[in-house]
């Protein structure tokens, strides 16, 4: 018998509302535009599906792209719930891996790019030693330490030698390209390289385009508005020149990007080409109706966002609590979290999210839930071990032998996809096959969640991961954050007497809190979420004095209140002087939105 494919039943549920449905039909060039929780990735993740079916067959596929390894997870989550575990046409992660992977790996070297060989990933202190070369190289007297993150920030606008860079003065250029031999003689690429030779093998190569047309003849892009200049172009060349069909999504109201060089008004731009079809989403199924209204006012922007007749009211906190991080989180600890828990029958840790503008707070934040004995999972750039998608993966192969192998979640085969997708220089078959015997060997013999996290992970590292970080030296980033996880399990670390299931949890799990700064939140909801450190000085940060700048920090306010579906408590210090010194008080985010709402 037949079955019906697992995305019919999920298209269903679109078809009730017209914009949605149409999003979901349309055919040529298509961007949806909506806010927060209208139901973008579900269309996006439902039309993937259904284009897998009828529209592209293998060896050709789809190429499903976003900015952010977060983003592309939580991609990656939504499609496996629809059963697209290992679809071997179906790629989905980030711009970056994603030029790297499928545009200079392959063709850089045919096209006679001038890139090291193998390609590796400069890391950071190879990033400072380069541009401290390059700074001497000019004859700028200038701290390197100093200069890094305007040099970020100047490097984001570049277009490579070829283009026109007219946002950058003639001595920017000069700086960048020193830069870059440097970093080339020490036999490196950095981030902003994929994008710059993404775009220059695309701009110099008709047959580059064809080749990649013919790989992917469907390009979809989700969260549009964080893409920067080089990436729009990127998009252009593909789709309105080679001939992939583009389907895109996003919304500028969730614009926070900006210091990465995202330029919201390219989505508009590319939006109201003749050649392509716009959609505008106007319902929030996320979030409860006092929520849709509150963030509206955060935003100060009329957008005409409605709930649909069956949501919930929901609930809206405020809160003063101390005069800096650690106080606001005993605070939180100590009042918020258990009121917070009894709000909803059955809840649990797992389904609070705390966001907080910057590391500090996660920091108090952490400290404060250890004291109190609350257990949580981190996303942060101080979490015990940096999140990428070996770690993740490594995660899930923790939850496997945790249990998930008795109910295949995760599932097996999905586990192994994704490792011989890493192990890209294993050509033949019977390399494969080993290959996939040593993971398969190492899983099944490690099926135990009280065993010592080191022991499991020392096992991994010895049977599988060493021998591919020697092969593919491009994973070096990858390296680096395993490194991190291993550390973390040295004694006297965090890790030192975990257990494979206590690390298994580090995925998320429902009797964990979720830590997430306002920025890695996004694309992600929480039943409840509490939301610290909107702070004078802090949200927006002191040093910001341009009105985008201002602007974007209150679009980080509003996509932190987005993501709650039912209750938001929103916490700010009461005044005071902070550790630093500085007198403290609420930011006027939050005073204008508790005075508004109030009226
Ligand atoms: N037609 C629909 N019927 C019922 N639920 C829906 C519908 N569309 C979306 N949802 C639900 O609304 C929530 C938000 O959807 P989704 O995450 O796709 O929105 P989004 O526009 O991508 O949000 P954001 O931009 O804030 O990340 C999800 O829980 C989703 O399942």
């Amino acid at each position: 018998m037949n079955r019906r494919p697992q995305y019919y039943i999920e298209a269903e549920t679109l078809r009730a509302n017209s914009a949605q449905w149409d999003a979901y039909n349309s055919y040529g060039h298509t961007v949806v535009l909506a806010g927060p929780g209208s139901g973008k990735t579900k269309v996006l993740v439902t039309k993937v599906a259904r284009m897998l079916h009828e529209d592209v067959h293998a060896p050709r596929g789809i190429a499903c792209v976003t900015f952010s390894n977060e983003c592309a997870r939580e991609l990656e989550r939504r499609f496996t719930a629809l059963g697209l575990t290992n679809q071997e046409n179906l790629f989905i992660g980030t711009v970056h891996t994603f030029c790297l992977q499928h545009i200079i790996i392959p063709y850089a070297r045919l096209a006679g790019l001038a890139i090291p060989t193998p390609i590796a990933v400069a890391k950071s202190n190879d990033r400072r030693a380069a541009l401290g070369e390059a700074l001497a190289s000019i004859g700028r007297k200038q701290n390197p330490e100093n200069f890094l993150d305007d040099f970020k920030s100047m490097r984001r606008l570049y277009l490579g030698p070829e283009r026109e860079n007219n946002r950058l003065s003639e001595d920017d250029i000069r700086i960048i390209q020193a830069y870059e031999e440097a970093l080339r003689r020490r036999g490196l690429i950095d981030f902003d390289d994929m994008i710059i030779l993404g775009l220059q093998l695309i701009d110099r190569h008709v047959w580059v385009r064809n080749l990649l047309f013919s790989r992917f003849p469907i390009l979809v892009i989700d969260e549009y508005q964080d893409l920067g200049v080089a990436l729009h172009l990127i998009v252009e060349r593909l789709c309105f020149e080679a001939g992939m069909r583009l389907f895109a999504v996003g919304d500028w109201d969730q614009s926070i990007y900006g210091f990465m060089g995202a330029q919201p008004d390219l989505l508009e731009q590319l939006s109201n080409r003749p050649d392509v079809k716009r959609i505008q989403l106007s319902l929030n199924y996320r979030c409860s109706t006092k929520i849709v209204e509150a963030s509206q006012v955060a935003l100060a922007e009329p957008r005409n966002y409605r709930t649909p007749e069956n949501a919930e009211e929901g609930v809206i906190h405020f809160y003063q609590l101390g005069s800096n991080a650690i106080e606001q989180a005993r605070g939180i600890c100590a009042q918020i979290i258990p009121e917070v828990l009894q709000y909803r029958l059955g809840r649990k840790l797992g389904d609070i999210a705390i966001l907080y503008p910057n590391v500090k707070y996660g920091d108090a934040m952490a400290q404060a839930a250890t004291a109190a004995g609350y257990a949580y999972t981190r996303l942060d750039p101080r979490s015990t071990y940096r999140k990428t998608r070996l770690t993740r993966w490594i995660e899930q192969c923790a939850i496997w032998c945790s249990g998930g192998w008795k109910i295949a979640q995760p599932r097996l085969n999905g586990l192994m996809y994704k490792w011989m997708g890493w192990n890209t220089r294993i050509n033949s078959h019977t390399q494969q096959v080993t290959l996939q015997r040593q993971l398969s060997t190492f899983l099944w013999n490690h099926r135990d969640p009280e065993e010592k996290l080191t022991d499991w992970l020392n096992d991994l590292i010895f049977r599988c991961l060493r021998p591919m970080f020697q092969r593919q030296p491009e994973l070096a980033e990858d390296r680096d954050a395993l490194v991190q996880l291993f550390n973390a399990c040295k004694p006297e670390k965090p890790f030192a007497n975990f257990t494979v299931g206590q690390f298994a949890s580090q995925y998320g799990a429902p009797d964990h809190l979720n830590l997430i700064t306002l920025h890695s939140a996004k694309g992600c909801e929480f039943d409840s979420v509490i939301m610290m450190g909107i702070d004078k000085g802090v949200l927006p940060n002191w040093r910001i004095k341009s009105v985008e700048g201002k602007q974007e920090a209150r679009r980080l306010f509003y996509v932190g209140i987005t993501r709650a579906k039912h209750d938001i408590h929103l916490i700010c210090c009461d005044g005071g002087t902070n550790q630093q010194g500085y007198q403290t008080g609420p930011s006027e985010l939050i005073i204008e939105l508790f005075e508004k709402l109030e009226k």
